[in-house]
C-alpha cells in the first residue's frame, strides 16, 4: 500500500517536471494522504532541528489541527496586502500539480500566514521577521480533521530535478516527522520584567476618554507590552502544550521564522469559511471569572447588563454587520449578545453566521473587517489615527488576523490576541482595550493585566 504511494509521488514530481522548459521554472507538486493516528505536537517537535519555519494551528472547537513544518512556497506583501496575496496564491494555485482526493477542509495545499496590525505604522526591530503579509505553504503538512488525519507533501520542483531521488529524500524525512519527538516538560522562570509605566499608560487611555467625550471618535482600543526575560530558551512545543491544556475554546497558535515565534491562544475568530458557509464572532466587553460559582454568575449578569461594556460590543457588531453585508447573504445576527466564559476572564459574544456570495474570498472578508471595532475602534480611521499618534508600541502581528486557506476557498482566521512573541530567552506579550467614553483607566490596565494571564502562565508567571 505504502509502496504503490510513494510511486504516485514519485510519478506526479516526474509529470511535474517533464513539464518545466526554463531552467529557473518552477511548479508546486502537491500530494495528499490520510495516515494513521499522528500526534500534532510531536510531529511539530520532531521538526525541530529539520526545519527553521514551523506553524501550529487549532481551531477552536479543535476539530481541525493543522502542524505545518518548512516552506514550499512563500507569499509576502508590504503594500496593497491583500491584493498582492491573492494573485500570487490565484497563481501558484493555477500552475500547481495536485494529487488530493479527499474533499476535506485544510488538506492540500494549504497556506498558513497572518499580518501585522497596520502597515502604515513603521515596522521596529521587535518585529523585523514578520512583514506585514506573510504566508506559506509547508512542505510537510499534517492535518486532523475529526479523528482523521492526512499529510499533504508539498514541493516545488524544477527542469532538473529528479523525480525518484526526490521522492526518497521527501520519504525519509517524513518517516522522521511522523515518528514524532517527545514534547519536553519546559519550565521556565522569569528573571525579568519590564512594561511601560502604568501611569503613563493610564494617561494615553485618559486621552483616549478625552478625544471620545469631544466626539472625535467613538471607541479606540489601546494596548501595551510586558517583556520578560528568562532563565533559558524557550521551547515552542512545551508552550503550545500548555495552552492546550490550560486555554479550552481558544485557538492556539504559532508562527515561527527561525529564531522568532509568534504564539496565542486566542478566543477571536475573525471569519471561518467553510463550503461557503461564513461564520463570524463579535467578542468584546470583558469581566474576570469569579471564584465560586455563585460569583461567576453574578459577575458575568453584571457584564451582560453592564452599559459601559455593552457598548464597547454593539460597535463590533454593527461594524461586522454593515462589513460584510454586500459579501454575502442570509447574514443572520441575534439582537442581544451571550456571555462567554474562558479560563481567566468572560466576554461578550455574539456569533454572525451567513452565506458567501460566489466570487468573494475570506481574504476579501478580511479585508472589510480588519480591523474590527474589537481591535482598532470606531470609526476605523480615526481610531487607528489616534493609536499610532498615541500607542508608543508596535502591536505587530498582535491583534491581526491569523489562519489558513486551502485551494477550495475554505479558511480561518482568528485575531491575535493573547498572544506574545518569543524571542529565545525573551518575550514580548501583548493585551489590549476597548476604551469608550466611561472608561476608566485603572479598570482598563486591570482588564489588561487580566488579558496578560494567559500566556503569562505558561511562560513561568
Ligand atoms: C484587545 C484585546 O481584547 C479585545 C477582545 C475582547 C475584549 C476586549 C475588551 O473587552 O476590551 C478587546 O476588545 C486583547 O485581549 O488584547
Ligand atoms: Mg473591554
Amino acid at each position: 500500500m505504502i509502496e504503490i504511494k510513494e510511486d504516485q509521488l514519485a510519478s506526479l514530481l516526474n509529470g511535474a517536471i517533464e513539464q518545466l522548459q526554463a531552467e529557473d521554472d518552477r511548479r508546486l507538486v502537491s500530494f495528499t494522504k490520510k495516515i494513521a493516528t499522528t500526534n500534532p505536537l510531536q510531529f511539530f517537535e520532531a521538526a525541530k532541528h529539520i526545519f527553521e519555519n514551523r506553524t501550529f494551528w487549532t481551531s477552536s472547537s479543535q476539530m481541525l489541527w493543522l502542524t505545518g513544518v518548512g516552506n514550499a512556497f512563500e507569499m509576502g506583501a508590504d503594500k496593497s496586502r491583500f491584493e498582492v496575496i491573492e494573485a500570487a496564491w490565484n497563481k501558484m494555485l493555477n500552475e500547481a500539480y495536485i494529487h488530493n482526493p479527499y474533499e476535506v477542509p485544510g488538506t492540500g495545499i494549504v497556506a498558513l500566514g497572518g499580518m501585522s496590525f497596520d502597515p502604515i505604522n513603521a515596522q521596529t526591530e521587535l518585529w523585523k521577521k514578520f512583514r506585514p503579509s506573510q504566508f506559506r505553504v509547508p512542505e510537510f503538512l499534517l492535518t486532523k480533521y475529526n479523528s482523521s488525519y492526512y499529510l499533504t507533501i508539498n514541493v516545488c520542483v524544477r527542469k532538473n530535478d529528479h523525480a525518484k531521488q526526490l521522492a526518497e529524500e521527501l520519504r525519509q524525512i517524513e518517516q522522521k516527522l511522523l515518528l514524532g519527538q517527545k514534547v519536553p516538560d519546559d519550565i521556565l522562570h522569569i528573571v525579568d520584567e519590564s512594561e511601560m509605566d502604568p501611569e503613563k499608560w493610564m494617561d494615553i487611555v485618559r486621552q483616549a476618554t478625552d478625544e471620545i467625550r469631544n466626539q472625535h471618535v467613538e471607541k479606540i482600543v489601546l494596548a501595551r507590552e510586558l517583556r520578560l526575560t528568562f532563565n533559558r530558551h524557550a521551547e515552542i512545543s512545551s508552550i503550545l502544550n500548555n495552552l492546550l491544556k490550560t486555554q479550552p475554546n481558544s485557538y492556539i497558535f504559532a508562527y515561527e521564522i527561525g529564531d522568532d515565534c509568534f504564539v496565542g491562544a486566542t478566543p477571536e475568530r475573525l471569519v471561518k469559511v467553510e463550503k461557503n458557509k461564513l461564520l463570524s464572532t463579535c467578542l468584546a466587553g470583558t469581566a474576570p471569572r469569579g471564584k465560586t460559582e455563585e460569583e461567576d454568575m453574578k459577575i458575568s449578569e453584571a457584564l451582560l447588563n453592564d452599559e459601559k461594556n455593552r457598548q464597547e460590543h454593539d460597535f463590533v457588531v454593527q461594524m461586522i454587520k454593515h462589513g460584510i453585508k454586500d459579501y454575502c447573504t442570509e447574514m443572520t445576527i441575534p439582537e442581544v449578545p451571550v456571555v462567554r466564559p474562558f479560563k481567566n476572564l468572560q466576554h461578550l459574544y455574539t456569533p454572525v453566521t451567513a452565506q458567501l456570495r460566489d466570487g468573494f474570498t475570506i481574504l476579501d472578508i478580511i479585508k472589510q473587517l480588519h480591523p474590527t471595532p474589537a481591535l482598532g475602534g470606531s470609526p476605523k480611521a480615526e481610531s487607528l489615527a489616534f493609536i499610532r499618534e498615541h500607542e508608543l508600541l508596535d502591536r505587530g502581528w498582535y491583534g491581526a488576523p491569523i489562519g489558513w486557506m486551502d485551494s477550495s476557498n475554505n479558511g480561518e482566521f482568528a485575531v491575535a490576541i493573547r498572544s506574545a512573541l518569543i524571542q529565545k530567552n525573551q518575550a514580548s506579550l501583548f493585551a489590549g482595550c476597548g476604551v469608550v467614553k466611561d472608561s476608566d483607566p485603572q479598570s482598563e490596565y486591570e482588564e489588561t493585566k487580566i488579558k496578560l494571564l494567559p500566556m503569562l502562565t505558561v511562560l513561568g508567571g
